[in-house]
């Protein structure tokens, strides 16, 4: 770690005791602890994300994740404003930009709307500004010459209230979980279920060669569900050889919707490890007459749209033929009405409910029981299996300097 980098974060930086927590614990709670709160020494009325690492001092995950996340700059990628260490708890926590919403339970917030009979339908402009703002900010991480691989509604997040309303941020939840059990299979790690939802159809037959292409389908599958609010591949999970990449459900899930590929629709796949797994298992002819078109269509999106034909230009089998985030970006349909927006909910009210917090482990790190005060949490998305958390302080909270 640079010098400049430990003076301007460690000597200047602001401190733990120059915040007040607002108690909302969010995101994996196995990942490390996500707070909000507001600064207290100085007239600032924003709020910030203080994200507790879970390890004692800087481990590999930390170092790697503050190092990510400062050469990351951009408007539509988590801002990392400093790094703060507790010293009684020798706990490490990153200071970030708070984000209020989260595509997850954006898309729920919908869909239970859709149920109640009073359908709250998501803008066509906030639909269309979310995809800009995702393409733009993958386009920003492609070209630092880093692939995303876990891009889902529930690491799309939406600045709320402020300067940067309505403003997406690309985040990874579940970051540090690549350096916690970098043995165990990504798809189950801490009793924390990864799901496969969004993982594209070569990483699924084992490709090791895989690229940016990966990511452009997580952004289609993301798409979709933003036009029909249901996960268009979704599927139960499955226990499935350790270590191995292939999922059964998974790729059956795809193929009812997409369709087998035939050799023409992707020349490649025959090379993929698992390709002969998926010849025992698989008959093409079981999915001969799914297409995307007709799912779209079931799904009452109009299968002769622009939305559906850029989706299909993003939901492509073969990841050779899959469109980039750059070619995305000067689509067509970003020239037309209505035009991608800064502010995502521009010129509307936000609806969403702020993210609430619940009762939690309230022992503290001596294993004593405190009194939190909690109020009912909102409901956990389907893809986070974190809980909400309670109000806490921390105790002199110092920074490494002193
Ligand atoms: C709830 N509100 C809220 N507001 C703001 C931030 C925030 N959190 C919680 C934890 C999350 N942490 C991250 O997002 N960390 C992170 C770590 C690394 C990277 C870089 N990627 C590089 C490619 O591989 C995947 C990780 C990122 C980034 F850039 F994807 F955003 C975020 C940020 N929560």
């Amino acid at each position: 770690m640079d010098d400049g980098f430990k003076t301007e974060t460690f000597l200047r930086g602001p401190k733990l005791e120059d915040f007040e927590y607002l108690g909302c614990k969010v995101g994996q709670g196995t990942y490390g602890q996500v707070y909000k709160a507001r600064r207290k020494d100085i007239p600032d009325d924003r709020s910030y994300a203080l994200k507790e690492i879970e390890s004692q001092g800087f481990s590999l995950s930390t170092c790697r994740e503050t190092s990510l996340l400062r050469e990351l700059k951009h408007p539509n990628v988590i801002n990392l404003l400093g790094v703060i260490l507790c010293h009684t708890d020798r706990k490490v926590l990153l200071l970030l930009d708070y984000a209020e919403y989260d595509l997850c339970q954006m898309i729920k917030f919908h869909k239970t709307s859709k149920k109640d009979k009073k359908p709250v339908k998501m803008a066509k402009g906030t639909i269309k500004s979310i995809l800009y703002q995702i393409l733009e900010g993958i386009q920003y991480i492609h070209s630092s010459g880093v692939l995303h691989r876990d891009l889902k509604p529930a690491n799309i997040l939406i600045m709320g209230e402020g300067i940067q309303r309505g403003r997406v941020k690309i985040a990874d939840f579940g970051f540090s979980r690549l350096f916690r059990n970098p043995l165990k299979p990504l798809t189950e790690v801490d009793n924390v279920v990864v799901t496969l939802w969004y993982r594209a159809p070569e990483l699924l037959l084992g490709d090791k060669h895989y690229t940016t292409a990966i990511d452009m389908w997580s952004v289609g599958c993301i798409f979709a569900e933003l036009l029909t609010y249901e996960p268009i591949f979704s599927c139960r999970q499955e226990n499935n050889r350790e270590n191995s990449p292939y999922h059964h459900d998974q790729l059956d899930s795809i193929f009812r919707v997409m369709g087998f590929p035939l050799e023409t629709d992707w020349e490649d796949m025959k090379e993929m490890p698992e390709y002969i797994t998926l010849q025992e298992e698989f008959k093409p002819c079981n999915y001969s007459n799914n297409t995307l078109v007709k799912y779209m269509e079931k799904q009452n999106i109009n299968p002769t749209s622009k939305d559906v034909a850029f989706l299909q230009k993003l939901l492509v089998m073969d990841p050779n033929k899959r469109i980039t985030s750059e070619q995305a970006l000067k689509d067509a349909i970003f020239q037309k009405e209505p035009f991608p927006t800064g502010d995502v909910f521009s010129g509307l009210e936000i609806p969403y409910p702020e993210r609430k917090f619940v009762e939690s482990d309230t022992s503290d790190r001596r294993g004593k029981k405190r009194k939190y005060s909690t109020t009912s949490g909102a409901q956990q998305s389907d893809q986070t299996q974190g809980q909400y958390g309670k109000q806490i302080r921390m105790s002199n909270p110092t920074t490494l300097s002193e």
